[in-house]
């Protein structure tokens, strides 16, 4: 059976070490899941009340959604905050006598470090109790360390599209989740504002509005408990809680410690000199603003071919493996066959 070309399933490996990760993973910066890389004993042990009685009554600020499907555009949820084990109960619950909005609410936990505005998240350190459960894949090397996030999300929440900037892997402990990536390279056709994709309803979008969405190449894999997804930096991904799950991810600096945002807490700021770029873009743009509507039209089109031959990559994109050809597809469409020229951003 023919797989459609826009499909492609994220290749799972299943007897991946060290070594394999760097050589056929890592280098080729392409999402896969890792199936059977030790966890350590979190994989049996974090059951609700276990979660709850070792994680205890530390305060975490949540996301509360009326649906479960969060929109950062219309902001259809509050962040609240809750003692961790009332969290917990709350979100593995799916009707509750105590709640903000509804009965129905939806729950989720990014957990932040111990100032919050000043350093990013570490379990080990916000919950050294249950951090002792889950061991960090040692793929990376230490100094690449950026952060260590609880993700704990009720039944059916869907957290929207978006890309981080470090390399992220990401841990499935309990409860099975989808998640849809897509790559760097389809960025046009995801509709950006900021980090995120405006297409909130990935699986039925409102094609009127976001016509382009359909070019984007969709990545799809459901990680079961003691999975590992590889998500290269830059990658987007939507995640959809099939039950209530626990997972926790571990960001790793892909570049240079100093090609990133010191402030950055969360590993989605750009780095310092993607940000310098988009700001002199800005300035650029501006002045076009000058122009009468004809020559910004006409001085605009010549800044994207400058863009173009200068700053996109030359080499394909990489075809992930046991998936649909996409060199092939690349060459079979008439629009991109010129290695190195990509379509233009209409
Ligand atoms: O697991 C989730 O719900 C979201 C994960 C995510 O966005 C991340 O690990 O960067
Ligand atoms: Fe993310």
């Amino acid at each position: 059976m023919m797989q459609d070309p826009e499909k492609v399933t994220v290749p799972l490996f299943t007897a991946v070490d060290r070594e394999v990760f760097l050589r056929e993973i890592y280098q080729m910066r392409i999402p896969a899941v890792l199936r059977g890389v030790s966890l350590g004993p979190c994989l049996d042990k974090w059951t609700v009340d276990y979660l709850r009685e070792k994680g205890g009554d530390r305060e975490v600020k949540v996301h509360v959604s009326p649906v479960p499907q969060m929109d950062f555009l219309h902001k259809n949820f509050l962040y609240r905050t809750l003692p961790f084990d009332v969290f917990v109960q709350r979100a593995a619950e799916t009707k509750h006598s105590d709640f903000f909005i509804s009965e129905e609410e939806s729950y989720y936990l990014r957990s932040l470090g111990d100032d919050p505005r000043r350093e990013p998240a570490d379990l080990r350190k916000q919950f050294p109790g249950l951090a002792e459960d889950f061991s960090i894949p040692q793929f990376f090397e230490p100094e690449q360390f950026f952060s260590c996030v609880f993700r704990i999300s009720s039944c059916g929440l869907q957290l929207w599209t978006h890309y981080d900037v470090m390399d992220n892997l990401l841990a499935q402990v309990s409860g099975r989740k989808r998640v849809v990536l897509y790559s760097p390279r389809d960025a046009q056709h995801l509709y950006l504002s900021g980090d995120k994709s405006e297409v909130l309803d990935i699986d039925s979008p409102d094609l009127e509005r976001y016509p382009e969405f359909v070019k984007a190449r969709r990545y799809e894999c459901v990680l079961e408990p003691g999975d590992l997804l590889f998500i290269p930096a830059l990658w987007f991904h939507n995640t959809l809680a099939l039950q209530f799950g626990v997972g926790v991810n571990v960001f790793w600096r892909h570049l240079r410690a100093e090609s990133y945002d010191k402030k950055d807490i969360y590993g989605n700021k750009d780095p310092v000199a993607a940000a310098r770029a988009m700001q002199v873009l800005e300035r650029a743009l501006q002045a076009l603003e000058e122009l009468p509507p004809d020559y910004r039209d006409f001085y605009g089109r010549r800044m994207v071919l400058r863009i173009q031959s200068c700053a996109y990559s030359s080499e394909p994109e990489v075809a992930v493996q046991g998936c649909s050809p996409i060199k092939t597809l690349a060459a079979s469409n008439s629009e991109t066959s010129v290695p190195g020229s990509l379509s233009h951003p209409d």
